[in-house]
């Protein structure tokens, strides 16, 4: 039985070493284990995953064994240690999972983690990481995210693979029927394609940057997708298409309170009469004490962007007075939630 003590002791160290848990599964990914132990026959000896990846055979024994221990991957011993994909790795971490994360990760592994290094700094200016981090000025938010064409492509998958998981909750969260023409604000059509799959009604108009129109167009697979149609522009100048619903999913969060407003005043004026607005966000509690994902989130727009996770009462405060003063929000139980304010 441990003291008190003990338990606290404990408790640091696993604080402690949570970097570390990050480190050996971006490590993993990035080495691409999770890819080769799903493509072989069956499992491997981790000489054999050594050779194979050209990694050393000292190192990637002792990353194998993490990997077992934080149930990543499985060993069996008899009668010499091979490895395989626990169903965790297989469905979540292979490039091939259906519902693969690996890009997210990578992006995490690159960028985010880069931001976090500078997290102290980051409390004392109050402001992103990315001139320390990236080189480039904090007001310049996606430049950094978005500063090669294999960078942009990772983020943008990235943030796809949430809404293969995520998607169908926050979209069922309210009924969307009521809203045939719908407009993703600031997306690269991963959840229009959840949209139109929930509401066959429904048409979905994508609205990004130029680059990230195109690329997603030269990138990613809309055949068959008739419904769904793209719209270059920059939505804090350029005319907003008109809808019956716009979505901005995680886009509140990246801006500060004036800029939100300033983009919601905007939405206001495009929306058609008895339409509305559809925020997916993660949100805080009424207290802002919890969930303890949601504010790891805010601290990762302190470092990553201008903005900030919210409470329901926060989003209200930013809706009302742009003009969509019946708000309600639902918590899907998952790690984003659904608010909806109607004109
Ligand atoms: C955090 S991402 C969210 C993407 C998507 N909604 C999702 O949840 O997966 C923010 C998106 O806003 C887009 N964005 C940023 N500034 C923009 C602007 N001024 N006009 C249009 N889109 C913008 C970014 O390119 C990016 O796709």
């Amino acid at each position: 039985m441990g003291s008190p003590e003990d338990q606290a002791y404990r408790l640091l160290k696993e604080h402690c070493h949570g970097f570390m848990v990050s480190q050996v599964l971006f490590s993993a990914c990035e080495l691409g284990v999770f890819d080769l132990l799903a493509e072989a026959p069956g499992p491997l000896a981790s000489a054999e995953v050594a050779a194979r990846l050209a990694s050393s055979p000292r190192g990637t024994e002792q990353l194998l064994d993490a990997c077992v221990s934080l149930k990543l991957l499985q060993v069996d011993l008899k009668p010499t240690a091979v490895y395989g994909n626990t169903e965790l790795a297989s469905t979540y971490l292979a490039r091939t999972g259906p519902r693969s994360q690996q890009n997210m990760l990578l992006y995490m592994a690159r960028t985010t983690y880069a931001c976090w290094g500078h997290l102290a700094e980051a409390v004392r200016e109050g402001r992103n990481q990315y001139l320390k981090a990236f080189g480039v000025p904090a007001e310049q938010l996606f430049t950094a995210i978005y500063r090669s064409e294999a960078e942009q492509l990772l983020f943008m998958r990235g943030l796809q693979e949430v809404w293969s998981v995520c998607g169908g909750s926050v979209l069922a969260a309210f009924d969307l029927s009521p809203f045939p023409l719908i407009c993703d604000l600031g997306c690269s059509g991963a959840l229009a394609k959840e949209c139109v799959a929930l509401y066959p009604a429904c048409r979905v108009t994508v609205f990004d940057i130029p680059e990230v129109v195109q690329m997603a167009e030269k990138h990613f697979s809309f055949a068959g997708e008739e419904r769904i149609s793209f719209r270059e522009g920059d939505f804090f100048t350029d005319p907003l298409p008109h809808a019956d619903l716009y979505i901005l999913a995680r886009v509140l969060h990246d801006w500060s309170d004036e800029k939100c407003s300033q983009l919601l005043a905007r939405i206001h004026h495009a929306c058609k009469a008895g339409g509305g607005v559809l925020v997916i966000e993660s949100l805080l509690d009424p207290d802002g004490r919890g969930p303890l994902t949601t504010q790891l989130y805010s601290l990762n727009m302190l470092v990553q962007t201008e903005g900030r996770e919210r409470t329901a009462a926060q989003y209200r405060a930013l809706l009302a007075p742009a003009g969509f003063p019946r708000v309600h929000c639902r918590r899907t139980g998952g790690t984003y939630d659904a608010v909806l304010a109607r004109k």
